[in-house]
């Protein structure tokens, strides 16, 4: 039997617990204070400054809140130090002021650290700076106010997505980032590489290379190992860092991202799938609006990009019905339009960008899911369709601003179809596990993943991906 431990720090209200009041800080949040308390201690950044007659206006963020904190001080009670930019604690009774703002009066302030644009602070207060600047600074970025806000918005968007696969009844998996498969045909592959110790010491034996003599790779896609969860758990889900080798510095390529990924034994059409993409797409970003809709205001008045007008769409718009087409009449819009295009699109092949957001325009900048894909241009793993062995069960979502947001298919779950696609592929050695899987209690699976990034490109109206991504990686960049 297992016993119910309660440790000391915890004690137990009505069978709920909560956390005893000793282990709490004595500085509170700035987005859980109420108007009149008294005695309050905060500790934050100076995101602005008034000087009036008698008064100095102090505006304090720490980061709880899009929202800053309104402190007043009097003239002879500002420390010298007091400047932009600098870190400070403060104490004071809150009271609701004429515009109906909580404001701190009776403040005492102390400066915790200085902040001197003539020391080389990068930032001066009331400027507005372009995104490739900010970018030079990652260090400072979570304090410039736009990504602040994002910072929320990821987190906000992290629980909005688990909270949606939680109401499906979708179970989470943490799929490994080291990994022995690099043949999803995803992308290229980091292989992970261990220093030989011996290196510079001539007299030390050889060490190993790679992962201790074998191939390992960093994860291009959970996908394979989601494959195995499902085949057990029914329906899955990971979200996690991804990588991807290639030499790309274009405004919609890191080399880390974050990709939301789902497998599951219970979606029995295309259509369906498509279904759930759109609902989850739905619900995280209503979860936003309804949790940081000032957040997402703030992000995209100060990083969207307002010369992407014609590519960009509202927040609405990713709550719209999204469109469907197939890939043979999106081809036919493409070719039908080939003067409006520069890169020449040929029946068969891969869309371009600039074809991918073509559709999306000619589907009114409403998200579109462009479905049964020829089989020559997709990976391995997909599904042939019934109606047309040359196409497969598969669909690429397209949106505003940045084209593929999201990819996903039926699995190939025929165990002779998938011996003959594995042994062309030369993948029977490597991927014999993937083929056991259909040989022993099989179940067909289908899934997506989604590039999280890339659906907060499309929300936010930011133009380089770089910019979503709290500490971005690209080819010759990997600072911090
Ligand atoms: N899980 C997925 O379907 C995503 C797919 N493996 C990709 O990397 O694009």
């Amino acid at each position: 039997m297992f016993k119910k431990y309660v440790p000391r720090i915890l004690s137990n209200f009505g069978g709920r617990m909560a956390i005893s009041r000793r282990s709490e800080s004595s500085f509170r949040r700035i987005a859980d204070l109420k108007s009149d308390e008294k005695n309050v201690s905060i500790k934050g950044w100076i995101s602005a400054l008034r000087k009036m007659k008698d008064n100095v206006f102090v505006d304090v963020v720490d980061g709880s809140s899009s929202r800053p904190l309104q402190v007043v001080l009097l003239k002879n009670n500002v420390p010298e130090a007091l400047q932009y930019g600098c870190s400070v604690k403060v104490k004071g009774d809150l009271v609701q002021n004429v515009n109906s703002q909580i404001e701190m009066q009776n403040s005492d302030l102390e400066v915790i650290g200085k902040c001197d644009l003539a020391e080389g602070f990068p930032f001066a207060p009331k400027k507005k700076y372009n995104m490739d600047y900010v970018r030079q600074f990652l260090h400072f970025r979570p304090r410039y106010s736009g990504f602040n806000s994002l910072f929320r918005l990821r987190n906000e968007a992290t629980l909005g997505i688990h909270a949606f696969y939680k109401e499906k009844g979708y179970i989470n998996v943490h799929t490994p980032i080291l990994t022995s498969n690099d043949c999803e045909g995803a992308g290229e592959v980091f292989i992970v590489d261990k220093p030989p110790r011996s290196r510079g010491k001539k007299s030390a034996p050889e060490e190993p290379v790679r992962f201790f003599d074998d191939e390992a790779y960093l994860t291009v896609s959970g996908q394979l190992h989601l494959e195995v969860a499902a085949r057990g758990l029914g329906q899955v889900y990971c979200f996690g860092p991804t990588f991807r080798a290639e030499n790309s510095k274009s405004r919609l390529h890191l080399s880390e991202f974050y990709m939301l990924e789902a497998e599951a034994t219970t979606i029995e059409s295309l259509e369906e799938l498509t279904e759930a993409v759109q609902d989850l797409v739905h619900f995280v970003t209503n979860h936003l609006i309804e949790n940081c809709s000032h957040d997402l205001e703030i992000c995209r008045k100060t990083m969207g990009d307002s010369n992407l007008s014609d590519l960009v769409s509202n927040v609405e718009d990713m709550l719209a019905p999204f469109q469907t087409m197939t890939y043979d009449d999106a081809a036919q819009v493409l070719l039908s339009n080939s003067d409006k295009l520069k890169t020449r699109f040929k029946n068969g092949e891969n869309f371009t960008k600039e074809h991918e957001l073509f559709l999306v325009k000619h589907n009114n900048n409403v998200p579109v899911f462009v479905v049964e894909w020829p089989k020559k241009i997709k990976p391995f793993y997909m599904k042939s369709m019934k109606e047309d062995d040359n196409k497969v069960l598969a669909f690429d979502l397209l949106c505003p601003n940045v084209g593929e947001v999201c990819g996903g298919s039926f699995r190939e779950d025929d165990l002779d179809q998938l011996a003959g696609v594995l042994k062309k592929h030369r993948l029977s050695d490597s991927l014999d596990w993937y083929l056991e899987l259909r040989k022993f209690g099989n179940v067909a699976t289908s899934g997506y993943g989604m590039g999280f990034e890339r659906y907060l490109q499309v929300l936010l109206q930011i133009l380089n991906i770089k910019d979503v991504m709290p500490f971005p990686r690209w080819p010759h960049n990997c600072r911090l």
